[in-house]
C-alpha cells in the first residue's frame, strides 16, 4: 500500500505547484489522475517516483517511509517504475536490449524468453532487433511499456502511456498491459487526458486542478455526480442549464443548475425547441450541436441532422451542479 501525506512542492519560489497532496493506493489497484493540461499530473508522478524533492510531507510504501529524491543515489524508487512522456529509451541499443536492460544475465535463455514475452504482450515481437531511432512514436511507446514491465515493478507510474498508439490497436494494448498488471498485483498510477482510460479501467479516479486533488472516487460515481463544471468538462461535451434561463425545465427539479450529458436528451415532439448547428459522425451515432436561446445543446442521434433543422428535446436524466 502506497500512502502520500500532505506533500507540498514548487519548481520556483513564486508559485506552489502541488499543495497538500494526500492519497492512498491499495496494492494491485489502479488510480487514474485526470485533470486539464498543466494541472500537475506529471509532477505528482515525479514526486512519488522520487525524481523531484518535496518541500514537506511524507510518502510511505508498505509501511516504510520513503526518502524521495534525496534518499536514492540513482533517482527513483527501486521497486517503482516510471514511464515518462518521452519514453527514456536508449536510441542506439536494439529494442530487445532496451527491454532487457535491467534483467539479470545469469540465465540468458530465460532473459530472452522474458523479453520475447513482453514484446509479444505489447505487439512488438517482430521488432526485437530494430533500434528505437527507426521506430514511430507509437512503437517506441510500446517498447517503453515492455521495458517498464520487465522487472515486474510493485508500483507502475504511467504518464500518458498510450498517447501515441493508434486508436485501432490502442484498446488491445491497454487490455494486455492492464490485465498483466492486475495478474501480477502491480499498483498503477496513470496520468491521462483520455477520460475513457479512467472510466474503463481505473479502480479509482483523482481529479487534479491547479496542483490539488478536488475529487476522488470511483469513476462511475464521479461521472454521475461531477458536482462542478471543471470535473464535468473532463467527460466531454455537455449542456449546463440554469433555472433563471430555463424556468420551465426546472418545475420538478429541486436545484438551480444542472448538467446534461448528450445521451440524456431525447428527441421529441414537444420540449425545448433547438436549431441544429452541426452533426458530427462518430461511427455508432451522431453527436449533434444545436442552439436554443443562445445556449448550446448537445444531444445524440442515430441519424444526421442537417444544419438549421429544428426539433424538440426532452430531458430524461441530469446531474445536479453546485
Ligand atoms: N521543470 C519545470 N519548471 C518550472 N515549472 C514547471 C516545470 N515542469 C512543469 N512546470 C509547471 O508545473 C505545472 C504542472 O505541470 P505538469 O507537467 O505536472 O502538468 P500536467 O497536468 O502533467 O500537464 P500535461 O497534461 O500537459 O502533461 C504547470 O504549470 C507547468 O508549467
Amino acid at each position: 500500500m502506497l500512502e502520500v501525506k500532505n506533500l507540498f512542492f514548487s519548481y520556483t519560489t513564486d508559485k506552489k505547484i502541488i499543495e497538500s497532496l494526500s492519497f492512498t493506493l491499495k496494492q494491485g489497484n489502479m488510480l487514474a489522475l485526470v485533470g486539464e493540461s498543466g494541472s500537475g499530473k506529471s509532477t505528482i508522478l515525479k514526486l512519488v517516483y522520487g525524481l523531484l524533492e518535496w518541500e514537506s510531507g511524507e510518502v510511505f510504501y508498505k509501511g516504510r517511509k520513503l526518502e524521495g529524491f534525496k534518499g536514492n543515489l540513482v533517482p527513483g524508487e527501486p521497486e517503482f517504475k516510471y514511464l515518462e512522456q518521452d519514453f527514456g529509451l536508449m536510441p542506439y541499443a536494439t529494442v530487445g536490449e532496451n527491454v532487457g536492460k535491467f534483467l539479470s544475465n545469469i540465465d540468458l535463455t530465460e532473459k530472452l524468453n522474458r523479453i520475447m514475452f513482453l514484446l509479444d504482450l505489447v505487439g512488438m515481437a517482430n521488432y526485437i532487433d530494430k533500434k528505437p531511432i527507426s521506430l514511430s512514436g507509437g512503437q517506441k511507446q510500446r517498447v517503453a511499456l515492455a521495458k517498464a514491465l520487465a522487472q515486474t515493478p510493485s508500483v507502475l507510474l504511467l504518464d500518458e502511456p498510450f498517447s501515441q498508439v493508434d486508436t485501432f490497436k490502442k484498446n488491445i494494448l491497454k487490455r494486455a498491459v492492464l490485465d498483466f498488471a492486475k495478474e501480477n498485483n502491480i499498483s498503477i498510477i496513470l496520468a491521462t487526458h483520455e477520460i475513457e482510460d479512467a472510466l474503463a479501467y481505473a479502480d479509482e479516479m483523482m481529479i487534479v486542478k491547479e496542483g490539488k486533488i478536488i475529487r476522488r472516487g470511483n469513476p462511475y460515481q464521479i461521472y454521475r455526480d461531477p458536482q462542478n463544471t471543471y470535473v464535468a468538462n473532463l467527460f466531454g461535451e455537455n449542456t449546463i442549464l440554469t433555472r433563471r434561463d430555463f424556468p420551465e425545465i426546472f418545475e420538478d427539479i429541486e436545484t438551480d443548475k444542472i448538467l446534461v450529458y448528450p445521451h440524456q436528451f431525447i428527441i421529441s415532439q414537444t420540449g425545448i425547441p433547438v436549431k441544429v448547428i452541426r452533426s458530427y459522425f462518430l461511427g455508432s451515432h451522431y453527436l449533434v450541436e444545436s442552439i436554443s436561446q443562445f445556449k448550446r445543446f448537445w444531444f445524440v442521434s442515430d441519424e444526421s441532422f442537417s444544419i438549421g433543422k429544428e426539433c424538440f428535446l426532452q430531458l430524461y436524466e441530469y446531474q445536479k451542479l453546485s
